[in-house]
This record gives C-alpha cells, sequence and structure tokens, in this order.
C-alpha cells in the first residue's frame, strides 16, 4: 500500500547497510532526468488535467518514498527545521505534571468548541490555537505596534475565521493550505503573519514572495500589502514589466515581491534573481496557479528557486479541488489543513438566481430590461402559466440593477461586443479584457473602483481575488466555465459580510451544465432556485413564450433546480438588438464536472 508522505518524516533511522543498493542510486543525479518523467504527460495534447495532475502527484509521492529531492519541493526537509514555534507551551506541560496536561486537554477542548463556532475545520498534528482577538497578535505573538495600529486603522475590529486560523498556523512556522469563501479575508491571512516574521526591513537578499494568477490581483496585493505595512520601512515590490526590463535583477533584493508567475519565472530565467533566500512563499488563488499548464510552465520554476530548506509555504484559495489537495500533501511539510465553512462553496451571503433568457437575444433584452428601470412592478397571475404548470406560480416583481454592477462574459470577443450594445445605450459601462494594453486595464479598474462607470464588463481575468467595494450585483451574461470560476466570479460581491446578488443567465445550450450550478447554489444555502422568464411584451401569449416556459419545466424534471418562479417584465425598450458577430460557445465538459 502506498503511504503518504508524512511517515517519512517520523523519525525511522536508516540503515546504510541493508539498503546499500538503494543509497548507490539515490547518490546518481536524476533531477534532469525526474524533470522530463514528471513532466512526460504534458506531451500528449488531450490529456485530461485532473488525470494528468494525479498522475504527477502519484510520481512525485513515488519519488518521496523512494527517497529523492522532489522537483521544486524537497521532501525531506527534517522535523527539526520544521518544529512548531509557538506550540512551545503545548509541548513543554506534554511531559509535565498530570494538572498540566489537564490544563492543555482543557485548551484544546476550548478551541474545539471555539472553531466550531466560527465553522474553522483543520486538520494536522498540533495546530496551534485561534486567534480570539487582533490584541492576541501581541500578547501571544509580539506583533509590533505599527501593525496593530494599521488594523485599527482599517476599521479590522475582530479577526475573520480565516485569519483566526491562518494567522496563528503561519506565525508558528508551520505551513499551509487554506480554503475560506470569497471576500472572507485570506490576504490579511497571510500578509500580517508575513509581516510580523520579517520584522523590520532588510537588504538581505529577497525574503518574501506572493505569486497571483493576474496583474490586476498582483497589483491590489502589492497596494494592501504597503498599506498594511506603513509606519515600517519594507521594500514591498511589485515584479513589473519595467522593473524586469530596467533592473539587474541578479543583485536585486526586497522585503516582499509580489508578482504572476509568468513574470517571475522569466526574471528567474533571463536575469537569474536570486529567490535562494526566500523565507516565505504564498501561492494566492492557488487552485488557479496549479492548474497543469500553469504548474509545470510557471509555478515549478519559481518554487524550486525558492531553495531555502526552512522556506515556509503556504497556499490560499476559495476553492481548493481535491487535486490541489492531493498535490499540496504531497509536497508539503507538516501543514495544516485550514477550510472555513464547507469547501468549495459559494459565499453565503450572496444571493443567487438562475435566470432562463431562451437565447442569446433573451439575454441581451433580460439585461436591457433590468438596466432600463421600467420593471413592470406587479402580480399578475397568469392564468397560461398556471394552466401549464398545474400549480401555483409565484410571480413576483424584482428590483432595478443597482450599481455598480458586474458583468462577465466568456471571451474578450465577447466582452468588445456587449461593450458596443451597452455603450449604445448611454450606459456608463467600462470594459475589460486581456486584448487590452496595461494601462487601459488598470484605467478600467479604478473607473470602476472610483464610480466612473457603474457596469463593468469582464472576463475572468478580474473573477478571481479582486476586491471592489460594494459592488451591488455580479452578471453571468455567459454561463460560467465551471463550479469554481461560478465561486470566484460571484464572489465579487457579498464581500466582508455585506450582502450582495449575483444572477446567472442562461440558454437552451448552457441546459447541459445547469446541475452542477444549481448544486453549487444550493449548497451555499440558496433555498430555492428562482427561474425567472424574462419576456417581451409582445410575447405575452404568444408560442415563443409557451416554448420557454414548457423549457423550464423541462428542465425542473431533469433536477437541474426545484423551484420556478415566473417574472413577466414589460418594457417600453422593444427593439431587440444581438450581439451579432460572436457567436456562444457551448460549455467544455469542465463545466459539467464537479469542483
Ligand atoms: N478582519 C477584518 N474585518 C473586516 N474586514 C476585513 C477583515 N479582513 C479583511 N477585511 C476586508 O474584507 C474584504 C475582502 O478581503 P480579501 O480581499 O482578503 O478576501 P479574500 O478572502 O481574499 O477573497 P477572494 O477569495 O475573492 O480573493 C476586503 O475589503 C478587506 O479589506
Amino acid at each position: 500500500m502506498e503511504k503518504g508522505p508524512s511517515f517519512l518524516f517520523a523519525g525511522v533511522s536508516f540503515d546504510k547497510k541493508k539498503f546499500a543498493t538503494d543509497l548507490a542510486r539515490f547518490k546518481e543525479n536524476k533531477e534532469s532526468e525526474n524533470l522530463a518523467d514528471d513532466f512526460s504527460f504534458v506531451e500528449g495534447e488531450k490529456t485530461d488535467p485532473e488525470k494528468a495532475m494525479v498522475s504527477f502527484v502519484k510520481k512525485r509521492k513515488r519519488k518521496s518514498i523512494a527517497g529523492e529531492t522532489v522537483e521544486g519541493f524537497n521532501v525531506f526537509k527534517s522535523s527539526k527545521q520544521l518544529a512548531p514555534a509557538v506550540d512551545k507551551e503545548k509541548e513543554k506541560v506534554e511531559d509535565g505534571p498530570s494538572k498540566a496536561k489537564k490544563e492543555l486537554n482543557k485548551q484544546i477542548e476550548r478551541d474545539a468548541v471555539f472553531r466550531k463556532k466560527y465553522n474553522i475545520h483543520v486538520s494536522g498534528a498540533n495546530v496551534p490555537s485561534p486567534l480570539r482577538t487582533f490584541a492576541e497578535l501581541s500578547s501571544r505573538f509580539g506583533c509590533e505596534s505599527y501593525l496593530l495600529r494599521n488594523l485599527a486603522e482599517h476599521g479590522y475590529k475582530e479577526p475573520t475565521p480565516i485569519q483566526r486560523q491562518a494567522i496563528p498556523v503561519l506565525l508558528s512556522d508551520r505551513e499551509c493550505f487554506a480554503c475560506a469563501p470569497t471576500g472572507s479575508g485570506k490576504t490579511l491571512a497571510f500578509l500580517c503573519p508575513m509581516l510580523m516574521k520579517l520584522r523590520c526591513a532588510s537588504k538581505d537578499g529577497i525574503r518574501a514572495v506572493i505569486l497571483c494568477p493576474t496583474r490586476e490581483l498582483a497589483t491590489q496585493t502589492t497596494r494592501e500589502c504597503k498599506k498594511l505595512a506603513k509606519g515600517n520601512k519594507f521594500q514591498i515590490k511589485l515584479m513589473k514589466k519595467e522593473l524586469v526590463r530596467s533592473t539587474d535583477l541578479s543583485k536585486f533584493s526586497c522585503d516582499i515581491l509580489i508578482s504572476t508567475p509568468l513574470r517571475l519565472r522569466l526574471a528567474i530565467r533571463r536575469k537569474k534573481i536570486d529567490l535562494s533566500r526566500v523565507e516565505y512563499l504564498v501561492l494566492d488563488e492557488a487552485d488557479k496557479l496549479f492548474e497543469v499548464g500553469n504548474l509545470l510552465k510557471h509555478i515549478d520554476p519559481v518554487v524550486k528557486a525558492c531553495s531555502n530548506p526552512s522556506i515556509v509555504r503556504s497556499l490560499f484559495s476559495a476553492t481548493l479541488p481535491d487535486f490541489v489537495e492531493e498535490l499540496a500533501r504531497s509536497i508539503m511539510h507538516d501543514a495544516v489543513r485550514v477550510i472555513v465553512g464547507r469547501k468549495n462553496t459559494a459565499s453565503e451571503s450572496i444571493k443567487q438566481k438562475l435566470v432562463f433568457a431562451g437565447s442569446e437575444e433573451g439575454k441581451l433584452l433580460a439585461l436591457r430590461q433590468s438596466f432600463a428601470e421600467q420593471f413592470f412592478v406587479g402580480k399578475l397571475l397568469s392564468d397560461f402559466a398556471t394552466y401549464l404548470a398545474g400549480l401555483v406560480v409565484s410571480l413576483f416583481s424584482t428590483a432595478s440593477l443597482n450599481p455598480p454592477v458586474l458583468i462577465f462574459v466568456q471571451s474578450k470577443d465577447r466582452a468588445k461586443e456587449l461593450y458596443g450594445e451597452l455603450a449604445f445605450d448611454d450606459i456608463r459601462a467600462g470594459v475589460i479584457h486581456s486584448d487590452l494594453s496595461q494601462t487601459q486595464r488598470e484605467n478600467a479598474v479604478d473607473d470602476f473602483r472610483a464610480g466612473k462607470t457603474w457596469v463593468l464588463i469582464a472576463t475572468d481575468v478580474i473573477a478571481r481575488g479582486m476586491d471592489f467595494k460594494g459592488v451591488n450585483c455580479v452578471i453571468n451574461y455567459d454561463f460560467p466555465d465551471s463550479g469554481a470560476a461560478y465561486i470566484h466570479r460571484i464572489g465579487r460581491t457579498g464581500r466582508a459580510g455585506r450582502s450582495g446578488e449575483a444572477i446567472t443567465l442562461y440558454t437552451e445550450d448552457d441546459i447541459p451544465f445547469l446541475r452542477n450550478i444549481a448544486n453549487l447554489m444550493k449548497a451555499s444555502g440558496c433555498e430555492k432556485t428562482a427561474i425567472m422568464l424574462y419576456q417581451h411584451p409582445h410575447e405575452l401569449g404568444n408560442m415563443s413564450m409557451s416554448r420557454n416556459y414548457v423549457n423550464i419545466l423541462k428542465h425542473k424534471a431533469m433536477g437541474c433546480y426545484e423551484f420556478i418562479s415566473i417574472c413577466f417584465t414589460v418594457t417600453s425598450c422593444g427593439k431587440l438588438l444581438q450581439i451579432t458577430g460572436v457567436p456562444y460557445r457551448s460549455k467544455s465538459a469542465a463545466a459539467s464536472t464537479a469542483l
């Protein structure tokens, strides 16, 4: 039976005589061979990413068991290097008198009750007690006053659940992989312990690295980090194109470097940036970073370059699929797993709706109607609907869309087209996608933040991590590619305890993938999955309407959702425009699979 990597650290002494042949084998340098072997699955273009990842993990595990250094991750860090620093008190009492042991047990019980209260689930040995208050940062961990002051200035009164647990874990020099809902304060959960551990500015190489999947997120994290470090002289740098071009990176040093994997990998390859002194490495949105292409091309070289044996690595995301956990488990040392709430679910503070728009034209019409703020707010009782359904159909009014609103589409071409359509309607809209220059992308984000634009049309480039305060509604104009994409997209609203709304439009083409999203809605506490049927006034009572209604009943019968609400909206904006140039592609198989 294949054992997990943890047994490797159990302190068994190695009988060199008995295993002489194996030992001789281990002395050979097989690094390059291993790399090719590890990555061989990318050769075949049609490899299923998840299977490929599992095979990658298995190979790593096998190698761990064989006793070799796995590419990029040294699995043989000694347990001494990994000894938790903070739980010294617990260690002391373990061998002490029974009174001390009793007290320890009581503390463990209190921690368990506390974790339960905040829906924190942990696994790993000897997990440090959660934080009750920010003041404990000072009493338990000697936090400096500048940081406490900055926390207070931000208005952070008490830690969020992920902060309560991840901060003491990281302050205890334990590696951590953490999963908590969108908007629940994960950024602070890794920034705060990093600043505390680095203590003060130093010119001693690059000391900490944070990897983010997009430039926008890297920029935002840099800004947050600088705000939190105010009053200390830390050098906090964002790896920008200009920095790569203009600086002699071989001599470059800073306390915290924030980058996308691509930029950092280029800096390693071309400019010989030295990451051998990095003490802290954070992989934010880890599952995105660990997507097969990324992992092999960009992440592995970075992790390998961070060769400091006592490095503490952490993985954060709102979605951690099993294969990422599996991978993390095989490469991290003595890690603590922290999950807040139910893994891979959307934030409970978001009201979610599915809207059957029938067709592509229906989507645009639904969107226009919502923006037109001319809803027919009434309680119609349709004989027609009742007749078809044979049940009481609840008719309800809906509020018009309240800006700021984020609209997600499938591709940059769709983004450009929809932007054109809305501009035509005089809606103060912005657009962001990967075809824009860096400055244009930054401007689009800044204008939306500043309220200059009320609607931002976006591809998934800003679906993860971006913290726009007060987004009232997210619209999935195009159906998301996967459950993870859905969770992250809608997570741009309902942040930091605020409420928000998410509307997902769908057409006939999306039906095969509907159930997955409906299940996610249910898992995050949506009591009913409401389907609203938008109708053009001319269509009331005609064939097209009856077809749509029959269709949503059919979807219900397929188990996609449980409850139907019909909303008849009547608008004076009768024009039916459509996105003409850019066809809507039906989804890949990925969308039908759970996380
Ligand atoms: N302790 C706290 N008290 C109040 N607000 C907080 C606290 N910690 C963080 N926040 C605020 O919560 C918001 C969301 O935080 P953050 O961006 O870190 O979320 P996240 O969990 O990383 O979300 P995502 O999964 O989308 O990346 C931010 O505006 C941040 O300022």
